[in-house]
């Protein structure tokens, strides 16, 4: 047994995320943390929203709450979406939350106490009107270049030219549409990363080379680029304060940590958030500090590989304290929506929560991770969603289960038929069972979870091979201790299927093991040398035949589907 720390990049928390979001971090996590412990390991999965930053602030207000109403209901809604997509999180918490706070600022002192932080003054737009300094990217205005009139402080939509905010002609404030703008100079905290650039590298030459390739190879660009020292603060009303303590004058201005430092730490935080529910049983620490017995795995989409491969383990390397660091990097490409990308801004694509209200999540979940975008970007289409439901889970794996459940109460009752002793054939399915479920197995160790989706696929095919060949529905007329056998042993292969399938689609897992009136039953992994014999569900076993496990998609819903989201090239 191991022990297994397992974090998700953690969605924003401005709105309801898309599918794409959903297969880029939280849903391999589960599928991983749900497999680690079947096997028996200890495991801790943790993730939360993040919730500080501009973007918040402003949806907030947009919404017409305070920031902390708006994030507070934002994230039970995400939550509960999560739990209807069965993310079997130990925590999801808020990076808004005090154990956060406490850690983020504990964070900055040690950094300061090393030498990794410095007060810096630099020159930014402050909008009167708003009585606040803007980013960037929210003040507008005419791009000096093409005309463009809303272009915005960073970038120009329509000729892409990068810009500098005071490149703009009419600039104003994008909160307020102020043009009462003005340059002032501000004091702000950096963190010496340049400082930190040897000790990343060789942090990365130790782990790294294990990660996906697309993970490795992002940390390594961003090393070769060189670190730059970056501001850690900003100017607005919403985030973890400056400690007073160190920093007297910034906290008296109001200044925050950007929500680029404060986020990764609320994995730690998350962690102390879930100790914190139950102290005399929990222990935090034991996860995060001098833990080298912890293997910490983590999952994101490419775009957070740079924070996670060399921000975050810098400023986890200049506290000079034993924090645990990623062992594991697991890294996704993009999955877009018919070649193009998912917006949240534009609502292209499929949302979580719509997801949700059109299909049970077990058919979402086992589409995403047979299809995600683990080599390349993906795409979904509708097209390839309905056949690959249709195909895999109605036509192998329900119709299996359903055929071989209602003709054997048909035949021989509510309990499992006896039969004759297992012949050739058996022993034959046993050798093909082993050897695939290794395979599966060898994929899932390697979190190759594509690979890992076609070795399932594979094991519920054997299934469909060894009924045909046997053709129960024949024996009977002949031989019904041959039928008996057939049957007895496709559902000790339901039975394995329930158990090996559980990472993938929980809930029909449940439902399938639950046909069986098995005494002590649980979905404690099986290996390839327990399940050659296929017999863990004996003769005599009660059983009921559970309703229709997944209803095939039929044309008109696909054309339904496509309408209402939009499905086109
Ligand atoms: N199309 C996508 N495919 C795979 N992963 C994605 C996709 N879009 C976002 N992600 C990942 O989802 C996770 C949560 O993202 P977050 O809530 O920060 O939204 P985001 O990155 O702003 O994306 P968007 O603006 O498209 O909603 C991150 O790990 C991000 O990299
Ligand atoms: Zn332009």
């Amino acid at each position: 047994m191991a022990r297994h720390l397992i974090t998700s990049a953690l969605p924003y928390i401005n709105g309801i995320k898309h599918l794409g979001n959903m297969v880029g971090s939280m849903l391999p996590a589960d599928v991983y943390s749900r497999y680690l412990r079947q096997r028996g390991h200890d495991v801790l999965y943790i993730c939360a929203t993040d919730e500080h930053g501009t973007p918040a602030e402003l949806a907030a207000k947009a919404a017409g709450q305070s920031v902390d109403a708006f994030c507070a209901e934002q994230h039970d809604a995400q939550k509960a979406i999560y739990d209807g997509f069965g993310l079997a999180f130990d925590h999801f918490g808020r990076s808004s939350s005090p154990e956060n706070v406490e850690l983020t600022q504990h964070f900055a002192r040690k950094l300061h106490e090393n030498g990794f932080i410095e007060e810096r003054a630099i020159r930014q737009v402050y909008s009167n009107a708003d009585e606040r300094f803007l980013p960037d990217r929210y003040i507008v205005g005419t791009c000096p270049h093409c005309g463009y009139d809303k272009a915005r402080g960073d970038q120009c939509e329509n000729c892409t030219r990068v810009l500098d905010p005071t490149d703009l002609i009419d600039a104003r404030s994008a909160i307020s549409g102020s043009s009462d703008l003005e340059v002032r100079e501000t004091k702000h905290l950096f963190l010496l990363q340049s400082k930190l650039q040897g000790e990343v590298e060789k942090f990365i030459d130790e782990t790294g080379e294990e990660w996906p390739t697309l993970a490795s190879s992002i940390a390594r660009k961003w090393l070769t680029e060189g670190l730059h020292d970056r501001a850690i603060t900003r100017d607005l009303d919403w985030g973890v304060p400056v400690p007073a303590d160190v920093w007297p004058d910034l906290a008296a201005e109001g200044k925050v940590f950007y929500v680029w430092f404060d986020a990764p730490i609320e994995y730690i935080g998350s962690t102390k958030e879930w100790a914190d529910v139950d102290p005399e049983n929990r222990d935090w620490k034991s996860w995060w500090y001098e833990a080298d017995d912890v293997r910490y795995t983590e999952f994101m989409a490419k775009d957070n590989v740079p924070f996670h491969s060399v921000m975050f383990p810098a400023t986890q390397l200049g506290t000079r304290e034993p924090w645990k660091k990623v062992d594991f990097l697991k890294a996704f490409n993009w999955l877009n929506y018919y070649g193009g990308k998912f917006s949240t801004s534009q609502r292209r694509g499929i949302f979580t929560d719509a997801a949700l209200e059109l299909l049970p999540a077990d058919y979402w979940r086992y589409f995403l991770i047979a299809n995600a975008p683990e080599s390349d970007d993906t795409s979904f289409t509708w097209e390839l969603f309905s056949s690959s439901v249709n195909k895999d889970l109605a036509d192998t794996l329900g119709n299996f289960v359903n055929r071989v459940l209602s003709f054997s109460r048909k035949r021989f009752g509510d309990e499992v038929p006896a039969g004759a002793e297992a012949g050739e054939a058996e022993a034959k399915l046993g050798e093909d069972i082993a050897r695939l479920l290794a395979e599966y197995e060898g994929h899932m160790e390697a979190l190759q979870f594509r690979k890992a989706a076609a070795s399932l696929r594979a094991l519920w095919s054997t299934g469909n091979s060894y009924l045909e060949e046997k053709a129960p529905w024949l024996e009977i007329k002949t031989d019904k201790d041959a039928a008996a056998l057939t049957l007895r042993t496709a559902m000790n292969l339901i039975h394995l299927y329930s158990v090996i399938s559980e990472p993938f689609i929980p809930s029909s897992a449940k439902a399938m093991r639950g046909a069986f009136a098995l005494d002590g039953d649980t979905a404690l992994w099986i290996t390839p040398d327990e399940a050659r014999s296929l017999s863990a569900v004996p003769a005599g076993t009660p059983f009921t035949v559970p309703p229709v496990l997944f209803a095939k998609i039929t044309e008109d819903d696909l054309t339904s589907y496509k309408d209402r989201f939009g499905g086109e090239e």
